[in-house]
């Protein structure tokens, strides 16, 4: 399981652990593990270009100790020191080892202004050009589009709002250069707690993050942005609190994904209920029933009205069908747990059902139009046995009356906040898939692929997860986990190209076969 931090809960850690050890010593060990994290990026350390960008504080100062044990390794590094200031023995420890500096004060920046450099005379000499827009600023420019490899350390969890320039054009001039970016601790322009981003930000190849992972690495656009994840053990663990979000890795999805035994029966391994699919929506019907029954149900009982029901039973002879006449389960079975909504529809028929299946005694799973029901009446969600609801952000808005590009904006927040209103536990759909119930870290998951945008891949989901409710999981393991396979099967299905939702659920098995290859002990 991965664990992240917002920003405050990080520093409240770091002042504690700082407390206990001489000054400098967790720079130390963050621009070590960044430094190793360079040179492994490197064909070669010898004679590479590795250009620094250097904020006005400790991220700066990370890069800047990272830098000078590069230069020792005989790579020519440089230094643009784009605040006000730079980390002063950060920028020595450059200068010593042999790096160069080009970068300003603030004065620099007025026009015309001459350079007051604040780090002393002895640092700031020869070496350290002065940025004063012109031939300076050009100067940086071309040292970042030359460079073999780029360390943004810029802001890290320091950072408050949209990046200010010059800082906002070094981002931009990364992403136009063709080398590497690598990160420290997070992305600059990504918000380190939420992973929204508002104006320039880095897009890094790596980001080596220090001591504990930010959430805002996790969730999009912050995830995305941030490449691979390097976490440098800098001691902190003992003193952190509840991580505020959780990640499945392989290996605790695969802990968490129940398998049959020996003394198991397709009844003991789980039914499933859907009821989904309306004459108008017929294909809902069919993806829900393919999701549940490729995510390892011991059987799906489906129920619906006609149409839908002859082509579930045309396209999937291992589920059970009802004909429903009328808008009641009680003829359906026992089963262990419910998915109602997809294509459902949203009249007094469909209402009927919705009620109905919440008033059973199992937990539910309502999506889609159950979701549009439930916004009409908030009071279908009472009850005692667990519900998963599953939106994307425009139903999450129909439910909530929060305008869905907040919510998409916000979606720890809006999920969360929805979760604690609601009673209920919440998956978000999008492209971090946010599962939050009320009282506990909030589960992301990054596992999909863009490809997924396509009509149905949720109708499969709610199969998926409402499968793995059946199977026994609470809802926030079934949410979780259910999203987890969902988007490895989307990986699957697409591997690069275009995916359906059909291919999606045929991808299921596959995506359950790659999580049971990998060893016991890998975190990954
Ligand atoms: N604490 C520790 O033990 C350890 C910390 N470590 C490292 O320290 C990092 C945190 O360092 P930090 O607290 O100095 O803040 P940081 O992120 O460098 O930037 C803050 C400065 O940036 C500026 N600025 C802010 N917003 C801006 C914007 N939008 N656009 C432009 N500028 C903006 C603003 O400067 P000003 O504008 O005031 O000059 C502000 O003062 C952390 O991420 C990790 O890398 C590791 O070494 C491990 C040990
Ligand atoms: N950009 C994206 N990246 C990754 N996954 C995505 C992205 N956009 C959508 N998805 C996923 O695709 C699925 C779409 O579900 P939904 O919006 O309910 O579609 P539908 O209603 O057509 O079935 C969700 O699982 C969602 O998380
Ligand atoms: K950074």
């Amino acid at each position: 399981m991965f664990t992240a931090y917002t920003a405050d809960q990080i520093r409240t850690a770091e002042r504690a652990l700082m407390a206990t050890l001489p000054e400098g010593t967790l720079m130390r060990r963050a621009a070590t593990g960044l430094a190793a994290v360079c040179a492994a990026l490197l064909p070669r350390v010898y004679g590479s270009r590795v250009v620094l960008l250097v904020g006005s504080g400790d991220n700066g100062g990370d890069a800047l100790y990272a830098g000078a044990t590069l230069t020792g390794r005989g790579a020519a590094v440089t230094a643009v020191l784009a605040g006000s200031r730079a980390h002063e023995a950060g920028l020595a420890a450059l200068l010593a080892a042999g790096g160069r500096a080009t970068g300003h004060s603030a004065a620099a920046f007025s026009p015309g202004g001459a350079a007051a450099p604040r780090h002393g005379d002895a640092l700031v000499t020869h070496e350290t050009a002065v940025w004063g827009g012109g031939g300076d600023a050009d100067e940086a420019r071309r040292a970042v589009e030359r460079a073999d490899l780029i360390v943004d350390g810029l802001v890290g969890i320091g950072a408050s709002g949209a990046l200010r320039e010059p800082y906002a054009g070094l981002a931009e001039a990364a992403g136009r250069a063709a080398a590497p970016v690598v990160a420290v601790d997070v992305p600059s322009g990504v918000d380190s707690s939420t992973g929204r981003v508002e104006g320039a930000a880095i897009r890094a190849a790596v980001t080596v993050t220090m001591g504990a992972r930010k959430t805002g690495l996790l969730v999009d656009p912050g995830a995305t942005l941030a490449g691979r994840i390097e976490l440098v053990d800098i001691g902190l663990g003992p003193y952190l609190p509840d991580p505020d979000v959780t990640a499945l890795t392989r290996a605790s999805a695969r802990g968490l994904l129940p398998r049959p035994a020996a003394e198991s029966d397709k009844y003991r391994r789980g039914v499933v209920g859907v009821a989904a699919g309306s004459d108008h929506y017929t294909g809902a019907a069919v993806l829900a029933v393919g999701g549940a029954l490729n995510a390892g149900a011991g059987m799906v009982r489906y129920a619906g009205p006609a149409r839908p029901a002859g082509q579930v039973r045309a396209r999937w002879p291992e589920a059970v069908v009802t004909e429903l006449d009328a808008p009641d389960v009680d003829a359906v079975g026992r089963v262990q747990a419910w998915v109602v909504g997809p294509g459902l529809g949203t009249g007094e028929w469909a209402r009927e059902l919705l009620r109905r299946v919440l008033a059973t005694d199992v937990p539910v799973l309502v999506d889609a139009d159950g979701l549009n029901l439930v916004a009409r009446d908030v009071s279908l969600l009472r009850r005692t046995a667990p519900v998963l609801i599953t939106p994307h952000a425009g139903e999450l808005a129909r439910l909530t009356g929060t305008a869905r590009g907040a919510i998409e904006a916000a979606p720890l927040a809006h999920a969360r906040a929805a979760a604690a209103e609601l009673g209920v536990t919440v998956l978000l759909k999008g492209s971090t898939t946010v599962v939050a119930e009320e009282g506990t870290p909030t589960w992301v998951n990054g596992t999909g692929t863009p490809w997924l945008a396509t009509g149905g891949t949720g109708d499969v989901l709610s199969g998926v997860a409402g499968s793995l409710l059946a199977q026994g999981l609470g809802a926030r393991e079934a949410g979780a986990c259910g999203a987890y396979l969902h988007g490895l099967a989307g990986r699957i299905a697409a591997a690069g190209a275009p995916l359906t939702a059909a291919g999606v659920a045929e991808a299921l098995p596959a995506a359950i076969r790659e999580l049971n290859e990998i060893p016991a002990a890998s975190q990954r």
